[in-house]
This record gives structure tokens, C-alpha cells and sequence, in this order.
């Protein structure tokens, strides 16, 4: 039986008290996200293999919702801010929500169509991701990135469809502003 409790949500640090699981996604575990593959490998040996991002999850399989936390580093590879992997939901039926504690971002979406939108990740801002668009967030600050998201436990991760093609658009920094130019790679 589940009983109810208070979660603590560290906006700042992204901690979650008490959570059920989580994992690190160290920037080597990424390889084959970013557009340069030079500039990948430069990265990860000189910077010692920095975390890109964690994940902190409140996840009980006996209710049909669940939360948690992704806290992104921030940093880039060849002037492509740091990024989640990426994914479609595997049950085509669930969004999910996305609220910005802290750090500033963008929110990279394409729907299965192929039609891009960007929405805005700063604190007070909760995305709304629509089932079947593929949702990637990405860093454009200095410090880290903190957002709480909410969705169907059983909504399911399909990474195969970003990681085989890629994004129809990358997120670079250019004159130290964030801009969305067309991905060479995507294939
Ligand atoms: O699973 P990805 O695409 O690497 O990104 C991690 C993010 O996506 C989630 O799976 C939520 O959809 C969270 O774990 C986190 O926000
Ligand atoms: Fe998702």
C-alpha cells in the first residue's frame, strides 16, 4: 500500500528527499550526440569526463505518476551546449511537464512530423511536452540547469529514433548567445 508524503525539492542543487533511484550521465556516455566528433574526444580527455547531467527520480510502480529532478552541468563541445540524450515517449499517449527551479536553458522538441519548436527553460516557466514530440534540454548557462518533470511512470524512453538520425536543429553558442542553427548530420 502507498501512503502519502512530502518530497523535498532542492531547486538549487535539484536533490530530491526522499527519491527511489537516479542515475549520472557522464559526457562520455553521450559520444555520438554532438556534432564534433573531434571536439567530443578533446573534451572528455582533457576534462577528465565531466558529468553532463543526473537524473533523481520519485517513482512508485503502483501509481500512474511519477516525478523527479534532471540537474545539467553546464559546459560545451565545440560550441554545442551540454544536452540530454533525448527521446520519444515509448507510449504515444504521454506528455510530460518540465518546470525550471533554476539556471536557464532551452527545451528542443520535434514532433514526429518533423516540426521543431524551442520553448524557454528559466525558473517560473513549466514546458508543456506533448505526447509524440521528442523533447532534448539543453544548458545555454553557466550554471547548472534544474527542472522538475512530471509524467506517466510507465510513459516509456524510446532513444532509438534521436540516436540513430539525430535533431533537424543544434543549439550553439554564437557571439555568446544561444542560437538554433540546422544540424550538418542530420540524417
Ligand atoms: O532521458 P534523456 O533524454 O537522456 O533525458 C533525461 C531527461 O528525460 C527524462 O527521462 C524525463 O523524460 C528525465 O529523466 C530527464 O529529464
Ligand atoms: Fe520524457
Amino acid at each position: 500500500m502507498l501512503f502519502p508524503e512530502g518530497v523535498a525539492i532542492d531547486g538549487i542543487s535539484g536533490e530530491v528527499t526522499p527519491s527511489t533511484d537516479r542515475y549520472t550521465k557522464k559526457l562520455s556516455e553521450l559520444s555520438g550526440l554532438f556534432h564534433d566528433a573531434a571536439a567530443f574526444d578533446k573534451v572528455v580527455a582533457e576534462g577528465g569526463d565531466p558529468i553532463a547531467y543526473e537524473v533523481v527520480d520519485y517513482r512508485k510502480q503502483e501509481c500512474d505518476i511519477c516525478f523527479g529532478t534532471t540537474i545539467m552541468m553546464p559546459g560545451q563541445v565545440g560550441g554545442e551546449y551540454f544536452m540530454t540524450r533525448g527521446h520519444f515517449h515509448e507510449r504515444k499517449d504521454c506528455g510530460e511537464g518540465y518546470y525550471t527551479q533554476s539556471g536557464e536553458g532551452l527545451l528542443l522538441l520535434e514532433s514526429r512530423e518533423g516540426e521543431v519548436r524551442t520553448v524557454e527553460m528559466k525558473p517560473g516557466i513549466c514546458a508543456f511536452i506533448p505526447p509524440e514530440w521528442a523533447h532534448r534540454s539543453i544548458n545555454t548557462g553557466s550554471e547548472k540547469l534544474v527542472f522538475v518533470w512530471f509524467c506517466a511512470t510507465d510513459a516509456g524512453h524510446d532513444y532509438g529514433t534521436i540516436r540513430e538520425r539525430g535533431m533537424r536543429k543544434l543549439v550553439v553558442e554564437r557571439d555568446g548567445r544561444p542560437a538554433i542553427i540546422d544540424n550538418p548530420n542530420f540524417a
